[in-house]
């Protein structure tokens, strides 16, 4: 089974999903790291190469097409649910699970802003406003999530519980 971790950027995605992973004796995956490798260019390079249109699409290309072990914790981007018929892509092809946290969390989170296009040259007030106004566009595509659950909730206990 394949289990997607979705939520806004700084919740924790690339991060749990290696503990759960290792919790879980499974394989993780990180479709921005599958990316940066693919491409040999970091996320924020690509931007500036390509432009954003170009990413969301080799962002959806990525998530369908990739060989995904059996079982497997993936990260995902954190705009990726919210493009195309990739939130429901992932629902049909496994469980997806939306790590909730509040905007002033996502901030304090955020230090490496730079690596980050969409947010790279954010002081905390700009980037506080950016997220609430982004989380409003894109909550309609978290909230479809099969498992909703504040991202300090998560653990592989709960996972297992929550998902079977
Ligand atoms: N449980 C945690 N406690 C404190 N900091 C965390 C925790 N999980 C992740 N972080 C930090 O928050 C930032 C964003 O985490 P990351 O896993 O990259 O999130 P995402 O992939 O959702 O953008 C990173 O600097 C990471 O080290
Ligand atoms: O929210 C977004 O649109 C993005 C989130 C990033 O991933 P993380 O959520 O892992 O930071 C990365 O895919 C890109 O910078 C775009
Ligand atoms: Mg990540």
């Amino acid at each position: 089974m394949k289990i997607f971790l979705i939520g806004f950027m700084g919740c924790g995605k690339s991060t749990k999903a290696k503990q759960l992973a290792n919790k879980l004796e499974c394989q993780v995956v990180d479709l921005d790291a599958v990316i940066v490798e693919q491409e040999k260019q970091t996320i924020a390079e690509y931007f500036a190469a390509h432009g954003e249109a170009s990413f969301r699409q080799l962002e959806s290309d990525t998530l369908k097409n990739y060989p995904y072990p059996e079982t497997c914790v993936v990260a995902t981007g954190g705009g990726l649910p919210c493009f195309f018929d990739n939130m429901e892509w992932m629902n049909a092809n496994g469980k997806t699970v939306y790590l909730h946290m509040e905007p002033a969390q996502l901030v304090s989170r955020l230090h490496n802003r730079q690596k980050r296009p969409l947010i790279a040259n954010m002081d905390d007030e700009q980037l506080l406003a950016f997220i609430i106004k982004k989380l409003e566009e894109r909550d309609p595509f978290y909230t479809k999530a099969q498992l909703i659950i504040n991202a300090f909730d998560l653990d592989a206990e709960t996972l297992e519980e929550k998902l079977n």
